[in-house]
């Protein structure tokens, strides 16, 4: 039998610059406006073409069973959707914290969908991957998209935005904060009236540095607000996504190692270069 041949693809983190919650829709969802960033921090993947039929993840993350590991859900959707009778192999290799708001299983999924729509030769669109990506979660489409981005919609919706060279200092709290839970908390906020819905901006407004679910993850989390009282004494830090993580924007990448420097005795973390599209994004 000849040994398998694997290709690794990288899937990168990335940060919410801004997250403003602008509604909800009928189903639950909330309707988000947020600037997507995407950093140097990366997962990657290797991949195996099989001809068995098969989706084979070789080393499930402890605690998450392969079935539902979101790059195995990734394969299978797309050999449904693309009737594609081949299959693969995957090996993950897991650097991006989890639950942390940096956006690491959507990007897996969404490398995942890239990589195997070229391997297997489906053909699919980045219009239509981006369609079958959202079934996975809110976030993969813009992975797939493949541009730093705005956001409207559950986040589905994406126009490019261009930005400045930057350094983040990111402190990664020691908890793990459930998505699905913290959208429920603002939600009950927001009908009991102790929290209200943004306005969605308009072109010509600035972003707000603000993150219409930190101040519920910083109530329900206090190592979260411990991290961002850290950052403070430095600038003006925030949270990304739905927590934990928090992260300062520095000018250059100087000023982001010593900040980080003064603070890694207490917090763990680590600095990354923003970048200026995915890495597996070619302009074609
Ligand atoms: C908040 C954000 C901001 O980028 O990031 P993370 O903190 O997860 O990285 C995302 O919108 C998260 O997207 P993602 O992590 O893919 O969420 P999903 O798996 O689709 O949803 C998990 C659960 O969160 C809630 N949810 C999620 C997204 C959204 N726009 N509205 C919601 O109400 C729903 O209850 C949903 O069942
Ligand atoms: N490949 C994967 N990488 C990370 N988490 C995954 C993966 N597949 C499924 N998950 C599940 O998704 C949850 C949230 O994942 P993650 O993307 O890291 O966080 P966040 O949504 O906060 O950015 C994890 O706790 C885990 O249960």
């Amino acid at each position: 039998m000849t040994e398998p041949v694997f290709h690794t693809y990288p899937a990168p983190a990335k940060l919410n610059l801004n997250l403003l919650i602008t509604g909800k829709r009928d189903d639950g969802y909330h309707l988000l406006d947020s600037d997507f960033r995407f950093i140097d921090l990366c997962d990657s993947i290797d991949i195996a073409l099989r001809d068995d039929g098969d989706i084979v993840l070789l080393n499930p993350i402890p605690g998450v069973p392969a079935d539902s590991d979101l790059t195995v859900r990734a394969a299978r959707l797309l050999q449904q959707a693309s009737g594609s009778t081949q299959g693969a192999s995957l090996r993950l290799h897991k650097r991006i914290p989890m639950g942390g708001g940096l956006g690491g299983g959507s990007s897996d999924a969404a490398t995942v969908l890239l990589a195997l729509n070229r391997l297997w030769g489906c053909g699919l669109s980045r219009a239509a991957l981006m369609q079958l990506g959202v079934k996975l979660g809110a976030d993969v489409p813009v992975f797939i998209f493949g541009r730093n981005a705005r956001a409207t919609g559950i986040g589905e919706q994406l126009s490019e935005i261009s930005l400045p060279e930057a350094w983040y200092v990111v402190l990664q709290p020691t908890v793990q904060v459930p998505t699905a839970a913290v959208f429920k908390e603002f939600s009950r906020r927001v009908l009991t009236g102790q929290a209200g819905f943004s306005t969605m901006r308009t072109l010509a407004t600035t972003p707000p540095r603000q993150n219409d679910l930190q101040s519920v993850v910083c109530q329900m989390y206090p190592a979260v607000n411990e991290a961002l009282s850290a950052l403070r004494e430095c600038g003006s830090p925030l949270m990304t996504g739905s927590g934990a993580c928090v992260f300062l924007e520095c000018g250059d990448e100087n000023q982001a190692k010593t900040v980080y420097r003064s603070l890694s005795s207490r917090f763990s973390g680590f600095v990354a270069k923003g970048l200026a599209a995915h890495p597996m994004f070619d302009r074609e």
